[in-house]
């Protein structure tokens, strides 16, 4: 039988199998535990059942990993929905342009869900203007009011984490999408002889056939390994032009025969590029570290 880990305390992994079965707590077959094969929240695994009745089971083997996060630990992840507001908070846009960098050096789609849309509607359609322009699919919800627009179906079959900034309304989304979520809990794990070695293993929650990640905190992020050069990849709608610009190694910002800064405005958001020289600055200062 086949089942996705998606929760792990100590040595227990707690399965739910692919065809709706109940959930089985699971220990690891011996061959895994002695070749270190530990598997992460995410994993689909096989497993064995020991005993039905008290839904007891043995994983036996990992199936291949698609992609594995290191922070929040977590495997097989399709897409992070990045959550931000109109206002009360206002949006961070250099945050969530940095998150979609992230996202896409770690091969997920980024998708633009604008919460709150009930503070500020004209507002709501900015944002979501912006980032349709960019190439990003965007969602409008209020939590608050119980609507989640498209939000269930675009989490429909999908393993997604959830980011952004603080207080646009995560957990909100989160216990409107499921009530059940308000019993999150964190589950710390002591290792034996240390005593103060802790882990905190994050946890799949289950969403119209599809999967959320649990990851209190998830925010900022580091820029990954790429050399400035690549930043632009990330960036489909500034891409788009740069390629026609006369220098190819032009910054955007004020070389002759760049075809960038004429769409300022128009076809490219002037925070998109913003957001771009920022990172490509802080990428050439990264890459001078080492
Ligand atoms: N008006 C309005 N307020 C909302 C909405 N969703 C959440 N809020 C409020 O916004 C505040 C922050 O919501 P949270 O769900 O705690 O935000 P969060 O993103 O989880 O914040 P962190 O846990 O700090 O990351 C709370 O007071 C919510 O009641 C919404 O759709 N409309
Ligand atoms: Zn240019």
């Amino acid at each position: 039988m086949r089942g996705r880990v998606i929760k792990i305390i100590n040595d227990f992994y707690y399965v739910k199998a692919m065809d709706n079965n109940p959930q089985f707590e699971c220990k690891l077959k011996g061959t895994l535990l002695k070749e270190r094969c530990y598997p992460l929240v995410g994993d689909v695994v096989e497993l064995k059942i020991t005993d039905y009745e008290n839904s007891q089971g043995q994983i036996t083997s990992i199936c291949p990993r698609k992609n594995r996060l290191i922070r929040p630990a977590v495997s097989n992840v399709d897409q992070v929905i990045i959550v931000t507001s109109p206002k009360e908070p206002n949006p961070n846009l250099q945050l969530i342009d940095r998150i979609l960098v992230w996202a896409y050096f770690e091969g997920l789609k980024g998708i633009i869900c604008i919460n709150k849309k009930d503070l500020d509607l004209e507002k709501t359609d900015e944002l979501v203007s912006k980032y349709t322009k960019a190439g990003y699919d965007t969602v409008k919800t209020s939590a608050a009011n119980n609507k989640l627009g498209d939000l269930e179906y675009i989490l429909k079959d999908k393993v997604t984490v959830l980011a952004g900034q603080s207080g646009v309304g995560k957990s909100s989304l989160l216990n409107t999408i499921n009530p059940e979520f308000n019993l999150r809990v964190e589950e710390v794990s002591k290792k034996a002889g240390t005593g103060k070695h802790t882990t905190r293993h994050c946890q799949l929650f289950e969403v119209k056939d599809g999967y959320l990640v649990d990851t209190p905190g998830f925010n900022k992020k580091k820029l990954p390994d790429i050399s400035p050069y690549e930043l632009i990849h990330a960036f489909p709608d500034i891409k788009a032009y740069a390629i026609n610009c006369k220098f190819n190694d032009c910054s955007h910002r004020k070389e002759p025969g760049c075809q960038v800064r004429p769409q300022v405005g128009g076809n490219i958001s002037k925070s998109r590029l913003d957001s771009f020289v920022n990172l490509f600055e802080e990428l050439v200062e990264q890459e001078r570290r080492f």
